[in-house]
C-alpha cells in the first residue's frame, strides 16, 4: 500500500480462517491501521489483493466490505453512549411493527431480543437493554460491539486494540467475547500491543514491522519474552527498564 512516494505496507501476506483468532502485533507506526483499512474497504490496495474464499475482491468502500461480512470494531467500541443498549445493538436493523405509514420500531422486541442475544453471548451483567450504553463499562461496550457483529453474521471480525484502554477484569470480558466469536465460526483479526492479551486468546500470530510481516507463528511456538522481543518494543523495553534501574542506583 503506497501513499504518494511513501510505501506503508509491502510483503504482507496474511490469512484468517473461519473460527480462528489471528493476532496482529506491532509497534506504533508498523502499519496495523493501514492494513485494517485495506481489509475493511477504506483503502484500495495500490498493489496486491484481498481475497474472500480464494476469490479476489475489490471493495468500493467500507459499506461493501460490511455487506461481505467484514465487521470492524475500533478501540472505543463504536457504541453511542447516549443511545440505549438495544438501539446500539440493532443500529438501523431494528425489527419494526405496524403498516406504513404507521411503521415504528418494535421497542419491546428490540429490548427482549438484544437482552437475550447479549446473555447468550456471555454479557450476563446487562439486565435492562433500555439502559443507555454509556452506563456500561468500557469492556462491556467493546463486548457489546463484538456481540452485535456475531449476531448479525459477521464472517471476519477486525478488532483494533479492543483491550488497550481496559483494566484486567474488563480485558478478560472482551477476550471471552472474542472466544465466543471464534466458537461461532467467525474469523478474528485481533490487533494489540499487549502480548499477554494476544497469547491468552490467539491461535496464530503475525508481527508487523515497518510495513512487512516480520514473523508468523502458531500458538505455543514462542514464549512471551520471545514475542515481546519480536514486537520490536521488546528490546527497547528491556533497555528502558535497565536504564531505569541504573537511574535508581544500587539498592
Ligand atoms: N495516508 C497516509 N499517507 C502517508 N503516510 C501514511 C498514511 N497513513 C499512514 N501513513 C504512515 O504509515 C505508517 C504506518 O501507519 P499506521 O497508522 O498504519 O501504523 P500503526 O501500526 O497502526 O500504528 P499505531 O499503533 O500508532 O496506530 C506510519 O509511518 C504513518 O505515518
Amino acid at each position: 500500500m503506497r501513499f504518494g512516494n511513501t510505501t506503508v505496507l509491502h510483503e504482507v501476506t496474511f490469512d484468517v480462517r473461519a473460527g480462528e483468532v489471528v493476532c496482529l502485533l506491532g509497534d506504533n507506526g508498523a502499519g496495523k491501521s493501514t492494513l485494517i483499512k485495506v481489509l475493511s474497504g477504506v483503502y484500495r490496495p495500490t498493489s496486491g489483493s484481498v481475497e474472500i474464499d480464494g476469490t479476489p475482491v475489490r471493495f468500493a468502500g467500507p459499506a461493501e466490505a460490511r455487506a461481505r461480512g467484514i465487521a470492524t470494531v475500533h478501540q472505543y467500541g463504536g457504541t453511542a453512549p447516549l443511545m440505549s443498549i438495544d438501539r446500539n445493538f440493532f443500529l438501523g436493523a431494528e425489527p419494526v411493527k405496524g403498516i406504513w405509514p404507521f411503521r415504528r420500531i418494535d421497542r419491546d422486541r428490540t429490548a427482549a431480543e438484544s437482552l437475550k442475544a447479549l446473555r447468550e453471548l456471555g454479557l450476563s451483567r446487562v439486565t435492562d437493554a433500555r439502559q443507555l450504553a454509556g452506563t456500561m463499562s468500557g469492556g462491556e461496550r467493546q463486548a457489546l460491539a463484538i456481540a452485535r457483529a456475531v449476531y448479525f453474521g459477521a464472517r471476519l471480525l477486525i478488532l483494533d486494540e479492543p483491550t488497550s484502554a481496559l483494566g484486567v477484569k474488563e480485558a478478560a470480558l472482551v477476550l471471552r467475547m472474542i472466544g465466543t466469536a471464534r466458537a461461532n465460526g467467525v474469523g478474528v483479526v485481533f490487533i494489540t500491543h499487549n502480548a499477554q492479551h494476544a497469547m491468552a486468546i490467539g491461535d496464530r500470530f503475525a508481527v508487523l514491522i515497518s510495513g512487512a510481516v516480520a514473523a508468523a507463528f502458531r500458538r505455543g511456538e514462542k514464549s512471551r519474552t520471545e514475542v515481546l522481543d519480536l514486537m520490536a518494543g521488546g528490546e527497547e523495553f528491556q533497555a528502558l527498564t535497565e536504564g531505569m534501574e541504573d537511574a535508581h542506583g544500587p539498592g
